[in-house]
């Protein structure tokens, strides 16, 4: 558990991060979303001390922070920045044996580690382990940069505009990889972003920044159906409130019972992909099959439609 405790950070007269408290619990995602400037960046560094904080406390499991030597919390804490901060001189192998280097395990430790980590990314070992981070695409380069940052098995993850120089088909498949590891390891995730559409993707919760305050920290639901300030509903852009909204749920939560003709569509899939399809082919209804192909119901257009409204 990451506690934040009444935290500021000023910079002359300027306070970038003004009297934040959030709790961010073990095994969930926190999106950190706000307007450039806000102090997204630097709430998350007073995490692992890379900032210090002009006052509060923040506290990791209980403990506070600055009773471990920074050196160590960085270690223990996972960092991933924006085009990956590679070093550009090592390879691939020895960019993510960094911190387990640090920590002094044995070669062979650290050499099924990389290739456990490449393999987990979707890269080769025995193609990508040499290679040099030039030689490797942007997407690839940002996977090796998470790959590294999760290298000596952190409980915590600090994700700065990690995929904010992706194109949008790596970028979605980036963030689907993100929620995979994250389910498979239950690390506790920060990652601060400007999009919201990728906050409300991948956060269990978001906190909304504005001007170095904590303007809301609530379930991407809540914040979509209740936002908290006139701000917060414009970063959402109110013309896609409806669609924000059904991107959160699955089929699989909502199947019907009853007969539809047509393609089926996966249970897996989003209410706003099927509201999509149902629109794109002229149906009013569809199948919803299981990954092993069973028809378990269906979903109709006009419950669609239902669920898009605004909760009450
Ligand atoms: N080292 C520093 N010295 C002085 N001012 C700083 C420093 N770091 C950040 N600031 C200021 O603090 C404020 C918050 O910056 P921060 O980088 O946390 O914002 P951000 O929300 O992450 O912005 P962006 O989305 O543009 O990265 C800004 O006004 C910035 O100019």
């Amino acid at each position: 558990m990451i506690e934040i405790d009444g935290v500021s950070k000023a910079y002359g007269d300027n306070l970038a991060v003004n009297d934040v408290s959030l709790t961010i619990q073990p095994h969930t995602i926190c999106a950190v979303v706000g307007t450039s400037g806000s102090g997204k960046t630097t709430l998350m560094r007073m995490i692992n001390r890379l900032v210090e904080p002009t006052s509060g406390q923040i506290r990791i499991d209980s403990e506070d922070v600055t009773a471990v030597p920074a050196h160590e919390l960085r270690r223990r804490i996972g960092y991933a920045i924006q085009g990956n901060g590679l070093f550009p001189h090592k390879n691939v192998g020895q960019n993510i044996a960094t911190v387990p280097r640090l920590l002094g395990w044995n070669e062979k430790r650290i050499s099924a580690r990389v290739d456990e980590l490449l393999e987990l990314f979707q890269l080769d070992p025995h193609m990508f382990r040499d290679r040099m981070p030039h030689e490797l695409s942007g997407g690839q380069q940002q996977r090796v940069g998470v790959a590294r940052a999760l290298a000596a098995k952190p409980n915590i993850l600090l994700m700065d505009e990690p995929f904010g120089a992706l194109d949008p088909v790596i970028r979605t498949r980036a963030q689907d990889d993100l929620l995979a590891i994250q389910q498979r390891f239950g690390t506790t995730i920060v990652l601060v972003t400007h999009d919201m559409e990728e906050a409300i993707h991948l956060g269990d919760r978001i906190a909304v920044m504005d001007e170095g305050k904590l303007v809301q920290f609530a379930p991407p639901a809540e914040i979509i159906g209740n936002p908290a300030s006139d701000f917060v509903a414009e970063l959402l852009g109110p013309s896609d409130r409806a669609f924000r909204l059904l991107s959160l749920s699955r089929l699989a939560d909502h199947v019907e019972s009853g007969e539809a003709t047509g393609e089926p569509l996966p249970s897996t899939a989003s209410l706003r992909d099927a509201y999509s399809e149902l629109l794109w082919s002229g149906r009013t209804a569809a199948p919803v099959v299981t990954a092993a192909g069973d028809v378990i119901g269906r979903i109709r257009l006009e419950s669609l439609t239902r669920l898009a409204m605004a909760p009450k």
